[in-house]
């Protein structure tokens, strides 16, 4: 390799791996209180929470600190993990297996090798990793009324620097708005619409109002387009499941009635043809939690405030959940049928689960049925990718390259 391919490399490297890494570091050590808030929760929430049994591993703790005895159950550090540097732990592996926009295939990897929980430390964050419905489900009993899961680092970076406050999520823009409504109001003119309804009737100062809808927009938006993207690239590769839909929107819609949200709930094929897509491509592949006790996984003791991360992408494609993961068939999430075979509904969870799930799944279901029913309802989709499209992390789970369909009027 010439010194001119050898720089690019690094320079590559530095970009992509080093630089949020160190940038993480030394966010750290500037600022210990933000680290501290996402790191020990444990310690520092304050709130009551509640502890629910059975749990078959679970012990009740002594104290509301977390403190337990563990009974027959092996300590943390003997729960598997992958050798790494100190300090860098095993940043070097992962940049060679593609760094961090290939960290779902990575840490499916580690599971085959390591098991169903095992731990690693990115950088400086060590986390469990889980891949197994029935634990998945132990961690949501005991996530407590309180749950916490983790800030993407970059979104407390933006609130930090820019000294706000996270309300959801983050980010400012949306002061324009409230001015041109604010001087409509002045000027008597009619208002309408949620943002107004929050101004105006729920008492919201400005900047709370800025806060919520941009934490909504951010967690709204990409995740949303991007679901419907995959589902849309599926119903292309698979013209027999979008002849199926066809089939289900035309005995349900009225000839020459475009679908409503009335004809929603009697669409199934359409519902279990989105959940299918989101298990193969979760919006987000990792679930995160912070328990606020101490817990037994798997015989493993995992004191309150560890990391935990739920290997959505790995679960959603074992075969012992799902037989011929890889396969896109929509009929294993139809109940009353010959093939149900759907094992655990907790191995796929792309919304999450329980109080601290997904505020926006109603929202994000109607939005992507209408779009793919009324889509289907006038053309046929042909998939124009000379490939088949792959996965890369932004994130979230996004297509390696842009999904290209082909659209022909559905004139039949
Ligand atoms: C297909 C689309 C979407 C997917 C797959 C998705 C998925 C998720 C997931 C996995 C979480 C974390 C849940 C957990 O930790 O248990 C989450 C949180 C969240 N989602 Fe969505 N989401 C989608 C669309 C939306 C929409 C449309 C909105 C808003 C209208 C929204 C608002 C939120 C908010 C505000 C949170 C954070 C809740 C909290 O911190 O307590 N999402 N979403």
């Amino acid at each position: 390799m010439g010194l001119k391919a050898s720089l690019k490399v690094c320079n590559s490297f530095f970009l992509k791996e080093l630089r949020p890494f160190l940038n993480n570091f030394i966010f750290r050590l500037l600022h210990p209180t933000v680290a501290q808030e996402n790191s020990t929760t444990s310690t520092t929430l304050s709130q009551p929470f509640e502890v629910r049994y059975p749990f078959r591993y679970h012990k009740p703790p002594t104290e509301a600190s977390g403190s337990m005895s563990y009974d027959s159950s092996n300590p943390y550090d003997s729960i598997p993990s992958p050798k790494g540097f100190p300090l860098f732990g095993t940043i070097f592996s992962i940049f060679f297996r593609g760094g961090a926009p290939k960290i779902h295939e990575y840490c499916d990897r580690r599971h085959n090798e390591l098991g169903r929980v095992y731990r690693e430390k990115l950088g400086v964050v060590e986390a469990v990793f889980v891949a197994d419905s029935e634990l998945i489900q132990q961690i949501y009993q005991n996530e407590g009324r309180y749950p916490m899961h983790m800030v993407p680092e970059p979104w407390i970076i933006y609130n930090e620097i820019n000294g706000i406050q996270r309300g959801l999520f983050f980010i400012s823009y949306v002061k324009d708005n409230i001015k041109e409504l604010s001087s409509k109001s002045e000027m008597g003119q009619p208002i309408e619409g949620a943002l107004s309804q929050l101004l105006f009737h729920d008492n919201l100062d400005e900047e709370e109002v800025v806060r919520i809808v941009a934490d909504l927009f951010l967690a709204a938006a990409d995740t949303t387009s991007h679901a419907t993207q995959w589902a849309l690239y599926m119903l292309a590769k698979n013209p027999k499941f979008q002849e199926r839909l066809v089939e289900e929107l035309n005995g349900v819609v009225p000839s020459g009635e475009v679908v409503g949200e009335y004809h929603l709930q009697n669409l199934r094929f359409l519902k279990a043809v989105i959940k299918e897509t989101l298990r193969l491509y979760p919006v987000a592949p990792f679930l995160t939690r912070t328990l606020s006790q101490d817990v037994v996984l798997n015989g493993y003791e995992i004191p309150a405030g560890k990391l935990i991360l739920m290997s959505l992408y790995t679960t959603g494609r074992d075969p012992k959940y799902f037989p011929n993961p890889n396969q896109f068939v929509p009929d294993r999430w139809l109940r009353n049928r010959d093939i149900h075979d759907v094992i655990s509904t907790f191995a796929s969870l792309p919304f999450g689960y329980g109080p601290r799930s997904c505020i926006g799944r109603r929202v994000a279901e109607i939005q992507m049925e209408l779009l793919l029913a009324r889509t289907v309802q006038a053309f046929h989709l042909e998939d124009a990718n000379m490939r088949d499209v792959g996965i890369i992390m932004r994130m979230i789970t996004t297509p390696d390259e842009p999904i290209k369909l082909r659209l022909r009027d559905r004139i039949d």
